[in-house]
């Protein structure tokens, strides 16, 4: 399952990644925000973070104006590792090098096109589960 929100920068992105999960027959929990109205990004950065944290979902996707304000209010969960990513190269390498369980976008930085490119690639690539990945990440989790 994964979780999914956004503020009122990132609805309208969030509605083409929503697409693609459907498209894709993958099954998804839709913590907000649900129109274009000003909301606050940490109410959703919380929302999600705790999904992951409970055990309901395992990952999320996290996407404001520009990803930063979403990404920092959930990183700031032990457990979590939420990763801003802008290109492919970074989500196929934070899964395979953090295991980061959140990706953050910037609706305001993306297109469409390359968001949902992604999503697909961070959703689709497993953890190296390499020794020193995971050294490093039980080195983050330490504080
Ligand atoms: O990117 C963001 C946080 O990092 C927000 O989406 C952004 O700050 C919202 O701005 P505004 O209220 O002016 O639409």
């Amino acid at each position: 399952m994964i979780a999914l929100g956004c503020d009122h920068g990132g609805y309208e992105l969030m509605q083409e990644v929503i697409a693609y999960l459907e498209k894709e027959g993958l099954e998804y929990k839709n913590f907000g925000t649900f129109s274009t109205d000003a909301v606050d990004y940490p109410d959703y950065g919380h929302a999600v973070a705790k999904a992951i944290l409970s055990g309901e979902c395992e990952k999320g996707i996290l996407i404001c104006g520009t990803g930063i304000g979403i990404s920092i209010s959930a990183n700031r969960y032990k457990g979590i590792r939420a990763a801003l990513c802008s290109d492919c190269f970074s989500a196929e390498a934070t899964r395979l090098h953090n295991d980061a369980n959140i990706l953050a976008m910037g609706a305001r930085v993306l297109g469409p096109g390359l968001a949902v490119k992604i999503v697909d690639t961070f959703l689709h690539t497993e953890f190296s589960n390499g020794e020193r990945h995971i050294r490093r990440i039980e080195k983050i989790e330490e504080l």
